[in-house]
Protein backbone atom coordinates (compact mmCIF):
# COMPACT_ATOMS: atom_id res chain seq x y z
CA UNK A 1 0.00 0.00 0.00
CA UNK A 2 3.03 2.80 -0.23
CA UNK A 3 0.91 4.36 -3.42
CA UNK A 4 -1.89 4.81 -0.49
CA UNK A 5 1.11 6.52 1.33
CA UNK A 6 2.52 8.50 -1.65
CA UNK A 7 -1.14 9.55 -2.49
CA UNK A 8 -1.49 11.13 1.18
CA UNK A 9 2.16 12.46 0.72
CA UNK A 10 1.26 13.91 -2.95
CA UNK A 11 -1.86 15.98 -1.19
CA UNK A 12 0.10 17.22 1.75
CA UNK A 13 2.63 18.29 -0.48
CA UNK A 14 0.63 19.53 -3.34
CA UNK A 15 -3.07 20.33 -2.00
CA UNK A 16 -4.81 23.46 -2.46
CA UNK A 17 -6.90 24.81 1.04
CA UNK A 18 -10.26 24.14 0.21
CA UNK A 19 -13.65 24.97 1.97
CA UNK A 20 -16.37 22.10 1.72
CA UNK A 21 -19.73 21.82 2.51
CA UNK A 22 -18.88 20.37 6.24
CA UNK A 23 -17.33 23.63 6.98
CA UNK A 24 -14.21 21.46 8.07
CA UNK A 25 -11.81 22.70 5.28
CA UNK A 26 -9.63 20.41 3.39
CA UNK A 27 -6.37 20.17 1.42
CA UNK A 28 -7.81 18.98 -1.41
CA UNK A 29 -5.95 17.70 -5.27
CA UNK A 30 -8.09 16.81 -8.76
CA UNK A 31 -7.73 13.89 -10.61
CA UNK A 32 -5.64 10.53 -8.91
CA UNK A 33 -5.37 7.20 -9.95
CA UNK A 34 -4.04 4.06 -8.04
CA UNK A 35 -3.58 0.76 -9.25
CA UNK A 36 -3.59 -2.45 -7.16
CA UNK A 37 -2.95 -5.83 -9.10
CA UNK A 38 -4.69 -7.86 -6.84
CA UNK A 39 -2.91 -11.21 -7.16
CA UNK A 40 -0.14 -9.43 -5.12
CA UNK A 41 -2.70 -9.49 -1.82
CA UNK A 42 -5.24 -8.13 -0.89
CA UNK A 43 -5.30 -4.26 -0.51
CA UNK A 44 -5.57 -3.34 2.72
CA UNK A 45 -3.98 -0.56 4.49
CA UNK A 46 -1.49 -1.52 7.22
CA UNK A 47 -0.22 1.52 8.56
CA UNK A 48 -2.98 1.90 11.04
CA UNK A 49 -6.30 -0.71 11.87
CA UNK A 50 -9.26 -0.66 9.44
CA UNK A 51 -12.44 -1.82 10.45
CA UNK A 52 -12.99 -5.26 8.53
CA UNK A 53 -16.45 -6.09 9.77
CA UNK A 54 -17.55 -2.52 8.37
CA UNK A 55 -16.01 -3.12 5.11
CA UNK A 56 -17.43 -6.50 4.60
CA UNK A 57 -21.02 -6.34 6.13
CA UNK A 58 -21.64 -2.91 4.10
CA UNK A 59 -20.70 -4.58 1.11
CA UNK A 60 -22.91 -6.96 1.55
CA UNK A 61 -25.30 -4.67 2.50
CA UNK A 62 -25.30 -3.20 -0.88
CA UNK A 63 -25.33 -5.90 -2.75
CA UNK A 64 -28.50 -7.13 -0.69
CA UNK A 65 -30.03 -3.93 -1.92
CA UNK A 66 -30.69 -2.46 1.41
CA UNK A 67 -30.78 1.41 2.13
CA UNK A 68 -31.68 1.50 5.83
CA UNK A 69 -28.92 0.89 8.21
CA UNK A 70 -30.94 -1.41 10.65
CA UNK A 71 -29.05 -4.12 9.12
CA UNK A 72 -25.41 -2.49 9.71
CA UNK A 73 -26.61 -1.87 13.40
CA UNK A 74 -27.80 -5.21 14.34
CA UNK A 75 -23.95 -6.25 12.57
CA UNK A 76 -22.41 -3.39 14.92
CA UNK A 77 -21.19 -1.21 11.93
CA UNK A 78 -22.04 2.34 12.93
CA UNK A 79 -20.17 4.01 9.64
CA UNK A 80 -23.65 5.25 8.07
CA UNK A 81 -25.31 6.29 11.55
CA UNK A 82 -24.67 10.20 10.52
CA UNK A 83 -26.42 10.11 8.02
CA UNK A 84 -29.43 8.30 8.06
CA UNK A 85 -33.22 9.63 9.02
CA UNK A 86 -35.50 8.57 12.11
CA UNK A 87 -36.37 5.66 10.65
CA UNK A 88 -32.83 4.41 9.70
CA UNK A 89 -33.24 5.53 6.12
CA UNK A 90 -30.82 6.76 3.66
CA UNK A 91 -33.14 7.46 0.67
CA UNK A 92 -32.38 5.17 -2.92
CA UNK A 93 -28.44 5.25 -2.22
CA UNK A 94 -26.18 2.26 -3.37
CA UNK A 95 -28.07 -0.62 -2.95
CA UNK A 96 -31.42 0.72 -4.91
CA UNK A 97 -29.43 2.13 -7.53
CA UNK A 98 -27.07 -1.08 -7.51
CA UNK A 99 -29.98 -3.87 -7.49
CA UNK A 100 -33.37 -1.59 -8.39
CA UNK A 101 -32.58 1.44 -10.74
CA UNK A 102 -36.48 2.54 -12.12
CA UNK A 103 -36.97 2.63 -15.63
CA UNK A 104 -38.81 4.75 -17.35
CA UNK A 105 -41.29 2.15 -17.81
CA UNK A 106 -41.31 1.87 -14.39
CA UNK A 107 -40.07 -1.83 -14.14
CA UNK A 108 -36.55 -2.15 -12.31
CA UNK A 109 -33.28 -2.94 -13.43
CA UNK A 110 -31.01 -5.21 -11.14
CA UNK A 111 -27.20 -4.11 -12.39
CA UNK A 112 -25.51 -6.68 -10.12
CA UNK A 113 -27.32 -9.50 -11.82
CA UNK A 114 -26.75 -8.12 -15.31
CA UNK A 115 -23.00 -7.33 -15.39
CA UNK A 116 -22.50 -11.02 -13.85
CA UNK A 117 -24.39 -12.50 -16.86
CA UNK A 118 -22.61 -9.79 -19.49
CA UNK A 119 -19.24 -10.89 -18.02
CA UNK A 120 -20.38 -14.51 -18.24
CA UNK A 121 -21.75 -14.13 -21.54
CA UNK A 122 -19.80 -11.70 -23.66
CA UNK A 123 -16.76 -11.47 -21.52
CA UNK A 124 -15.09 -8.96 -24.13
CA UNK A 125 -17.48 -6.96 -24.06
CA UNK A 126 -17.27 -3.03 -23.12
CA UNK A 127 -20.13 -2.35 -21.04
CA UNK A 128 -19.67 -4.05 -18.16
CA UNK A 129 -20.89 -1.06 -15.96
CA UNK A 130 -23.11 -0.69 -13.29
CA UNK A 131 -23.32 3.41 -12.46
CA UNK A 132 -25.00 4.94 -8.87
CA UNK A 133 -25.44 8.10 -10.41
CA UNK A 134 -28.96 8.83 -11.52
CA UNK A 135 -29.66 12.04 -12.11
CA UNK A 136 -33.53 12.15 -11.36
CA UNK A 137 -32.81 10.59 -7.88
CA UNK A 138 -30.10 12.48 -6.51
CA UNK A 139 -32.17 14.92 -4.83
CA UNK A 140 -33.50 12.31 -2.59
CA UNK A 141 -30.86 10.55 -1.54
CA UNK A 142 -28.89 11.81 2.49
CA UNK A 143 -26.09 11.66 0.08
CA UNK A 144 -25.05 11.69 -3.73
CA UNK A 145 -22.62 8.27 -4.23
CA UNK A 146 -18.78 9.57 -3.65
CA UNK A 147 -18.31 5.87 -5.53
CA UNK A 148 -20.35 6.49 -8.40
CA UNK A 149 -19.45 4.13 -10.84
CA UNK A 150 -17.73 0.87 -12.01
CA UNK A 151 -16.70 -1.01 -14.91
CA UNK A 152 -15.06 -4.19 -15.20
CA UNK A 153 -12.89 -6.07 -18.13
CA UNK A 154 -12.02 -9.83 -18.50
CA UNK A 155 -8.64 -10.26 -20.65
CA UNK A 156 -6.61 -13.47 -20.37
CA UNK A 157 -8.79 -15.39 -17.76
CA UNK A 158 -8.66 -12.73 -15.11
CA UNK A 159 -11.11 -9.99 -14.47
CA UNK A 160 -9.87 -6.46 -13.67
CA UNK A 161 -12.89 -3.58 -11.77
CA UNK A 162 -11.56 0.42 -12.35
CA UNK A 163 -13.56 2.32 -10.12
CA UNK A 164 -14.37 6.18 -10.00
CA UNK A 165 -15.08 8.16 -7.28
CA UNK A 166 -16.04 12.07 -7.40
CA UNK A 167 -15.23 12.94 -4.15
CA UNK A 168 -12.90 11.17 -1.69
CA UNK A 169 -12.13 11.71 1.94
CA UNK A 170 -8.41 10.25 1.76
CA UNK A 171 -7.88 9.68 4.89
CA UNK A 172 -10.83 7.96 6.82
CA UNK A 173 -12.87 6.85 3.86
CA UNK A 174 -10.65 5.70 1.02
CA UNK A 175 -9.10 2.65 2.80
CA UNK A 176 -12.81 1.08 3.22
CA UNK A 177 -13.34 1.87 -0.57
CA UNK A 178 -10.20 0.19 -2.01
CA UNK A 179 -10.87 -2.89 0.29
CA UNK A 180 -14.45 -2.91 -0.68
CA UNK A 181 -14.11 -3.27 -4.31
CA UNK A 182 -10.72 -5.25 -4.04
CA UNK A 183 -13.11 -7.71 -2.18
CA UNK A 184 -16.55 -7.56 -5.00
CA UNK A 185 -13.86 -7.96 -7.55
CA UNK A 186 -12.94 -11.20 -6.04
CA UNK A 187 -16.41 -12.04 -5.40
CA UNK A 188 -17.28 -11.47 -8.83
CA UNK A 189 -14.32 -13.34 -10.41
CA UNK A 190 -15.54 -16.51 -8.10
CA UNK A 191 -18.81 -16.39 -9.55
CA UNK A 192 -17.65 -15.75 -13.32
CA UNK A 193 -14.81 -18.46 -13.30
CA UNK A 194 -11.95 -16.04 -13.85
CA UNK A 195 -8.90 -14.94 -11.81
CA UNK A 196 -8.56 -11.60 -10.07
CA UNK A 197 -6.62 -9.32 -12.53
CA UNK A 198 -6.05 -5.24 -11.34
CA UNK A 199 -8.08 -2.99 -9.09
CA UNK A 200 -7.76 0.78 -10.43
CA UNK A 201 -9.32 4.07 -8.34
CA UNK A 202 -9.63 6.88 -10.05
CA UNK A 203 -10.80 9.74 -7.47
CA UNK A 204 -11.67 13.53 -8.75
CA UNK A 205 -11.65 15.66 -5.41
CA UNK A 206 -9.24 13.98 -3.42
CA UNK A 207 -8.88 15.38 -0.12
CA UNK A 208 -7.37 15.65 3.02
CA UNK A 209 -9.35 17.16 6.03
CA UNK A 210 -7.88 19.40 7.94
CA UNK A 211 -8.54 17.48 11.31
CA UNK A 212 -6.61 15.08 9.77
CA UNK A 213 -3.41 16.43 9.18
CA UNK A 214 -1.62 15.26 12.42
CA UNK A 215 -3.55 11.48 11.96
CA UNK A 216 -2.33 11.34 8.36
CA UNK A 217 1.37 12.06 9.44
CA UNK A 218 1.11 9.48 12.00
CA UNK A 219 0.38 7.24 9.67
CA UNK A 220 3.45 8.39 7.16
CA UNK A 221 6.01 7.48 9.86
CA UNK A 222 4.79 3.99 9.99
CA UNK A 223 6.41 1.32 7.60
CA UNK A 224 3.72 -0.79 6.55
CA UNK A 225 3.27 -4.82 6.57
CA UNK A 226 3.63 -6.72 3.95
CA UNK A 227 -0.39 -7.26 2.83
CA UNK A 228 -2.99 -10.25 3.81
CA UNK A 229 -4.37 -12.65 1.68
CA UNK A 230 -8.13 -13.17 0.92
CA UNK A 231 -9.59 -16.84 1.29
CA UNK A 232 -13.22 -17.09 0.12
CA UNK A 233 -14.22 -20.47 1.55
CA UNK A 234 -17.10 -21.68 -0.79
CA UNK A 235 -18.37 -20.64 -3.96
CA UNK A 236 -22.42 -19.56 -2.85
CA UNK A 237 -25.07 -20.14 -5.83
CA UNK A 238 -24.62 -16.58 -7.02
CA UNK A 239 -23.57 -13.08 -6.30
CA UNK A 240 -25.73 -12.33 -3.66
CA UNK A 241 -25.74 -15.39 -1.29
CA UNK A 242 -22.35 -14.51 0.14
CA UNK A 243 -22.23 -14.78 4.09
CA UNK A 244 -20.07 -12.50 6.43
CA UNK A 245 -18.03 -15.82 7.63
CA UNK A 246 -17.16 -16.67 3.92
CA UNK A 247 -14.73 -14.15 4.06
CA UNK A 248 -11.11 -14.94 5.55
CA UNK A 249 -8.28 -12.23 6.26
CA UNK A 250 -5.06 -14.33 6.18
CA UNK A 251 -2.05 -12.60 7.98
CA UNK A 252 -3.53 -9.34 8.12
CA UNK A 253 -0.34 -7.28 10.41
CA UNK A 254 -1.62 -3.84 11.07
CA UNK A 255 -0.62 -0.80 13.20
CA UNK A 256 -2.47 0.23 15.95
CA UNK A 257 -5.86 2.31 14.98
CA UNK A 258 -5.79 5.91 14.55
CA UNK A 259 -8.96 7.85 15.58
CA UNK A 260 -10.42 10.51 13.62
CA UNK A 261 -13.77 12.87 13.52
CA UNK A 262 -15.56 12.21 10.06
CA UNK A 263 -17.16 15.39 8.40
CA UNK A 264 -20.57 15.02 8.38
N1 LIG B 1 -16.67 12.71 5.48
C1 LIG B 1 -17.05 11.48 5.09
N2 LIG B 1 -16.10 10.54 4.86
C2 LIG B 1 -16.44 9.29 4.47
O1 LIG B 1 -15.53 8.47 4.26
C3 LIG B 1 -17.81 8.98 4.31
C4 LIG B 1 -18.77 9.97 4.57
N3 LIG B 1 -18.37 11.21 4.96
N4 LIG B 1 -20.10 9.73 4.45
C5 LIG B 1 -20.59 8.47 3.99
C6 LIG B 1 -19.65 7.34 4.16
C7 LIG B 1 -19.52 6.74 5.52
N5 LIG B 1 -18.12 6.29 5.50
C8 LIG B 1 -17.35 6.23 6.65
C9 LIG B 1 -17.79 6.83 7.81
C10 LIG B 1 -17.02 6.74 8.95
C11 LIG B 1 -15.81 6.07 8.92
C12 LIG B 1 -15.03 5.96 10.20
O2 LIG B 1 -15.30 6.65 11.16
N6 LIG B 1 -14.05 5.09 10.26
C13 LIG B 1 -13.26 4.85 11.44
C14 LIG B 1 -13.93 3.86 12.35
C15 LIG B 1 -14.36 2.61 11.64
C16 LIG B 1 -15.39 1.77 12.36
O3 LIG B 1 -15.57 1.87 13.58
O4 LIG B 1 -16.03 0.94 11.70
C17 LIG B 1 -11.86 4.38 11.02
O5 LIG B 1 -10.95 4.49 11.84
O6 LIG B 1 -11.70 3.93 9.88
C18 LIG B 1 -15.37 5.47 7.75
C19 LIG B 1 -16.14 5.55 6.62
C20 LIG B 1 -17.55 6.54 4.22
N7 LIG B 1 -18.26 7.72 3.88
O1 LIG C 1 -17.60 5.98 0.29
C1 LIG C 1 -17.34 7.17 0.57
C2 LIG C 1 -18.35 8.08 0.88
C3 LIG C 1 -18.01 9.34 1.17
N1 LIG C 1 -16.73 9.76 1.14
C4 LIG C 1 -16.42 11.17 1.50
C5 LIG C 1 -15.95 12.11 0.45
C6 LIG C 1 -16.31 13.47 1.06
O2 LIG C 1 -15.30 13.81 2.02
C7 LIG C 1 -17.61 13.18 1.79
C8 LIG C 1 -18.84 13.51 0.97
O3 LIG C 1 -19.02 14.89 0.90
P1 LIG C 1 -19.51 15.62 -0.45
O4 LIG C 1 -19.63 17.06 -0.06
O5 LIG C 1 -20.83 15.01 -0.82
O6 LIG C 1 -18.47 15.39 -1.50
O7 LIG C 1 -17.59 11.79 2.03
C9 LIG C 1 -15.72 8.87 0.84
O8 LIG C 1 -14.52 9.21 0.81
N2 LIG C 1 -16.06 7.60 0.56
Amino acid sequence: MRNYLELLQDILEHGTPKEDRTGTGTISVFGRQLRFDLSQGFPLVTTKRIHLKSVVHELLWFLSGDTNIRYLKENGVSIWDEWADENGDLGPVYGSQWRNWEAPDGTHIDQIANVIESIKRNPDSRRHIVSAWNVAEIENMKLPPCHFVFQFYVAGGKLSCMLTMRSVDTFLGLPFNIASYALLTHMVAQQCGLEVGEFIWSGGDVHIYSNHLEQVKTQLEREPFELPQLVIKRKPESIFDYKFEDFEFVNYQHHPGIKAPVAI
